[in-house]
């Protein structure tokens, strides 16, 4: 006597197959943003920021990467670890002149350190063997100041 199986999940199947190799060898790049609080104060500044005072920081990270077999390019997930681990646990609440010595404590200063963590961390782990690659990074300091990075400015 042998399995009965539905016909609609015969169908389903097949269709998930057709689907998974559709895109396999296209470079896709997919986004999350993240927050994270931190205080600062500019140095060799003359302005309301060279005293101490605090941010509610968004980064925007886009990662591009080969389709796999089921379509998925970097998984939102793995960039989630990755800023946890990296940036967040290093930078959240606290006092970013502390935690980045012999840095001023710019939005463009910042994210230039932003990327070399995140390219180390995706390095180490084989992400970038796999061909995963760190595109641009938005580093929004309030909600209308925000500095920006792309790969080819950091490998020009
Ligand atoms: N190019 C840069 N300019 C300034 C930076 C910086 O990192 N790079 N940083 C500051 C201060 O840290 C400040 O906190 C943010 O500046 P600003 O946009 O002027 O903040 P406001 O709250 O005044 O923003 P408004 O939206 O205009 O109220 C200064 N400059
Ligand atoms: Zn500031």
């Amino acid at each position: 006597m042998g399995f009965f199986i539905p016909k609609k999940v015969e169908v389903l199947g097949e269709d998930i197959q057709k689907s998974e190799l559709k895109y396999h060898d296209r470079r896709v790049a997919v986004t999350k943003e993240f927050t994270f609080d931190a205080a600062h104060h500019l140095h060799c500044y003359e302005g309301k920021c060279k005293s101490l005072h605090g941010h509610t920081y968004k980064l925007v990270i886009t990662i591009s990467g080969y389709l796999n077999d089921i379509g998925i390019a970097v998984d939102f997930g793995d960039i989630k670890k990755i800023f946890k681990d990296v940036i967040d646990s290093k930078l959240d609440h606290r006092y970013l002149n502390e935690v980045l010595p012999n840095m001023n404590t710019t939005a463009e200063n910042i994210i230039v350190w932003i990327w070399e963590q995140l390219d180390l961390r995706m390095e180490k782990e084989g992400l970038k063997a796999e061909g995963h690659r760190l595109e641009e990074l938005v580093l929004y300091e309030t909600p209308t100041s925000y500095a920006t990075l792309k790969r080819e400015w950091m490998e020009g």
